[in-house]
């Protein structure tokens, strides 16, 4: 197998402890060690919990990290007490477990917390090469830094704290070339989104999927840290991109990286941490990076999305499940077949994720609204993606562009992605989104999400109504 490894083989076989089944290749369960565990307060409890009943110590405390995220306020003045009690009890168990068991937590109070695949990066803790495994589907993010992330369940976190590595299966590879580049005003999320509809909301099921070719090479690491978040909406367990010079300069000076003095040596170690030319993948997809334009999605899934220039399906015009899935989410989300999807008209913009609330997202976003006013009657609101990131935004005026812009400048959390806390949307709204789910309820029962980018969330807001973000003449 030497000289035809994928990236991903080579990460999981430095990681392999021992074959359990003895099988080679996809389908082989093997034990793998684990560098790093992410907490959150939402999907920890059980974990601890179990810990506790068995009289077990966490084996690797200094490995773990939590970070509170899912159920704060992101209310712009900052209190542990202010969240509603059942978030309250969350939180103040979460903070007392790290207590016990010797667990690193960011609480809402710290200068670090934020959505935990936001902080992580920020901090400096993902290099490349790691096995990154946190309850939480998104930890494919890291695969932007060429570490293998993954979501596990709450009683594989109780497994890990207590051994430091998990019975694993090993996945299927699926590879996706872009080749060319993006045009101006179409960014990494329209070209995750293109993909995801191209191929499915299953349609990388059961793979480790590598993004690699000439558009993913010119992308900055943010960048590439969506198309790894959202590749989880394809049904990836895995995102991975081969790691270059880039990622080395953005981990540089951060708290938690590498010390300058090692990292001559890390970098040797990295130098082999991308697929061999010859390496054999279970599946490819290629795309061309020229054709994709700004994407917005129109149903209750990722998939169901086209171009902004684009219609609302007519369930008619299509066949089977398709047909029926669509009838279904044109009927939920309260729109009419064939209409464009430049007349939808919004209610709020949601501008936050750890898709889409890093500072060039921010960035992206109030270089629409410098100058204008989101629409009458559109209430809109951006939480970014770390305590971190609020800073630096703050530190260029970023927080003053979208203040003048009518936007509600809030603290950091998973905030309106999920309905989770007190940033949800009331039945019937419809809400342009930056992030990643847009299944029925996600931001709210009855709510309506439509996914794009941050741009074009800006866009929309100042229009009223689903706009393309390249009439707005401010684009990358
Ligand atoms: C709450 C958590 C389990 C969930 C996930 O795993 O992704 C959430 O973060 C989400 O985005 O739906
Ligand atoms: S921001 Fe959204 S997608 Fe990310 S971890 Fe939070 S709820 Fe999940």
């Amino acid at each position: 197998m030497a000289g035809r490894r994928t990236l991903y083989d080579k990460i999981i076989d430095r990681h392999k402890v021992m074959s359990i089944n003895h099988v080679r290749g996809p389908g082989e369960s093997l034990l793998l060690y684990v560098d790093r565990t992410v907490l959150n307060e939402y999907t920890s409890p059980q974990a601890f919990s179990g810990l506790r009943e068995a009289g077990r110590r966490v084996w690797r405390p200094e490995t773990a990290l939590g970070v509170i995220d899912h159920v704060n306020s992101t209310a712009p003045v900052r209190d542990n007490r202010s969240a509603d009690r059942g978030a309250a009890r969350q939180m103040a168990y979460f903070i007392e477990n790290g207590r016990e068991f010797g667990i690193e937590i960011y609480d809402v109070l710290h200068p670090l917390q934020g959505i935990e695949h936001v902080v992580l990066p920020d901090i400096g803790w993902v290099t490349p090469g790691l096995v990154i495994a946190a309850g939480d589907s998104h930890t494919t993010t890291y695969g932007a830094f060429g570490s293998v992330g993954f979501g596990i369940g709450t009683s594989d976190i109780e497994h890990l704290l207590a051994t430091q590595c998990l019975v694993y299966h090993r996945l299927k590879t699926m590879r996706a070339s872009v080749d060319g580049l993006l045009a101006p005003g179409v960014t990494a999320k329209d070209l995750i989104m293109a993909l995801i509809r191209r191929i499915g909301a299953s349609g990388a099921s059961g793979h480790a999927l590598e993004f690699t070719g000439e558009a993913i090479s010119a992308m900055g690491v943010e960048e590439r840290m969506t198309i790894c978040n959202m590749a989880v909406e394809c049904g990836a367990r895995v995102a991975l991109v081969e790691p270059d010079a880039k990622v080395c300069t953005y981990m540089a000076g951060r708290p938690r990286s590498i010390a300058p003095h090692h990292l001559d040596r890390a970098a040797a170690l990295w130098a082999d941490l991308r697929s061999d030319a010859d390496a054999r993948f279970d599946a490819e997809v290629r795309l061309d990076a020229a054709t994709v334009a700004p994407m917005v999605t129109w149903g209750t899934s990722p998939d169901q999305a086209a171009t902004i220039e684009g219609h609302v399906p007519d369930p008619g015009s299509l066949r089977g499940a398709e047909a029926s899935a669509a009838r279904q989410a044109i009927d939920y989300m309260g729109l009419v077949p064939g209409m464009a999807l430049a007349d939808i008209r919004i209610d709020r913009a949601f501008i936050g994720s750890c898709t889409n609330a890093r500072l060039s997202d921010l960035r992206d976003a109030a270089r629409v609204l410098k100058g204008r006013k989101v629409a009458d009657g559109v209430r809109a609101i951006v939480s970014p993606g770390s305590s971190t990131v609020r800073r630096e935004a703050e530190a260029e005026g970023l927080d003053r562009i979208f203040a003048a812009a009518g936007f509600e400048w809030r603290q950091s959390g998973c905030s309106m992605c999920l309905a989770m806390n007190d940033d949800v949307l009331a039945p019937g709204e419809r809400c342009a989104s930056s992030t990643n789910r847009n299944f029925e309820g996600r931001q709210g029962s009855g709510g309506r999400t439509h996914l794009m980018s941050p741009a074009m969330v800006a866009a929309a807001a100042i229009r009223g109504r689903l706009a393309d973000v390249r009439d707005f003449g401010a684009v990358r």
